[in-house]
């Protein structure tokens, strides 16, 4: 089961992140509240690294219990560990390296130089969902699917970009990656958009987060954006096919909104 996608628009990107950040702040304490614990699946590119630096800007930040919180990737890019090419090294920047976050509960994709391929990276990242997945319903014994190798862990709230192209995570339109149905992380080689080599989890996997929501801002994203709101097919326009089992929520600023279609729209009050 997935839910329809909803749009919010935002007058522009700085209001639009500065939204984001009150938004994921609020999913966070709510998870704990429910859970004892909150996950969350990081993305990279402009809009999910600036979603980082306006949640450290934001007073509220201190109402998370970032000792609670675990931390995945959606995507990551095949490349030397300390590169300023990888998403991780850019949301430390942004804002991990700021949080008194647990290491145990930080789960970084695996880097060049660690990995052979991108292949085995991928292998290893779903082998520690897969682990993680298992531990938590350890505690259920009728739970028949605890050793299962393609299992993800609860993801309360899945974070997407969105590419020109569409793509999302490191899932490109007509790859194979996007056509994935069984494994929940895979290796990318030849992304059009640089550097060539990636990991990535795919749509099913990206389909069992509580949450998905799209970050999208700029008006070169616009027909990215009015596309994946049509309707189109996912391995075309791999953001149609990203959605969340709850909730699927287009956060988007007005220039990437102008092709979206008139009765999904939901327009947010412009800030004073
Ligand atoms: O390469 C990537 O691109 C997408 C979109 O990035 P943006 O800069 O166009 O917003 C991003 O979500 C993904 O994590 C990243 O690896």
């Amino acid at each position: 089961m997935s839910a329809d996608p909803r749009v919010s628009i935002h007058p522009d990107s700085s209001v639009l992140l500065a939204a984001i950040a009150a938004r994921l702040i609020t999913k966070l304490v709510d998870a704990q509240d429910r859970y004892g614990e909150a996950t969350i699946v990081l993305t990279g590119g402009s809009m999910g690294i600036g979603a980082l630096k306006a949640v450290g800007e934001s007073a509220a930040c201190r109402a998370v219990n970032w000792s609670k919180v675990n931390v995945w990737w959606g995507d990551e890019r095949f490349v030397e560990a300390d590169s300023t090419d990888r998403n991780t090294v850019q949301a430390r920047a942004a804002l991990l390296d700021r949080l008194p976050l647990d290491p145990e509960r930080v789960r970084e994709p695996g880097a060049a130089g660690e990995f052979a391929t991108s292949d085995d990276a991928a292998a290893d990242y779903a082998r520690r969902l897969a682990e993680a997945a298992a531990a938590e319903h350890d505690a259920d014994v009728s739970d028949s699917r605890r050793s299962e190798p393609n299992r993800v862990p609860r993801f309360d709230v899945l974070l997407l970009g969105v590419g020109p192209d569409a793509h999302v995570a490191s899932l490109f339109p007509e790859m194979a990656g996007i056509r994935e149905t069984e494994r929940t992380v895979v290796g990318v080689e030849n992304a059009p958009k640089p550097p060539p080599s990636r990991i990535s989890l795919t749509l099913p996997a990206i389909k069992s987060a509580d949450e998905v929501w799209m970050l999208v801002a700029g008006e070169d994203k616009a027909g990215a954006v009015g596309l994946a709101l049509a309707g189109a097919g996912p391995v075309q326009v791999p953001a149609a096919g990203a959605r969340g089992r709850s909730r699927t929520l287009w956060l988007i600023d007005a220039a990437a909104a102008s092709r979206v279609p008139e009765e999904l729209v939901r327009k947010e009050p412009a800030s004073a």
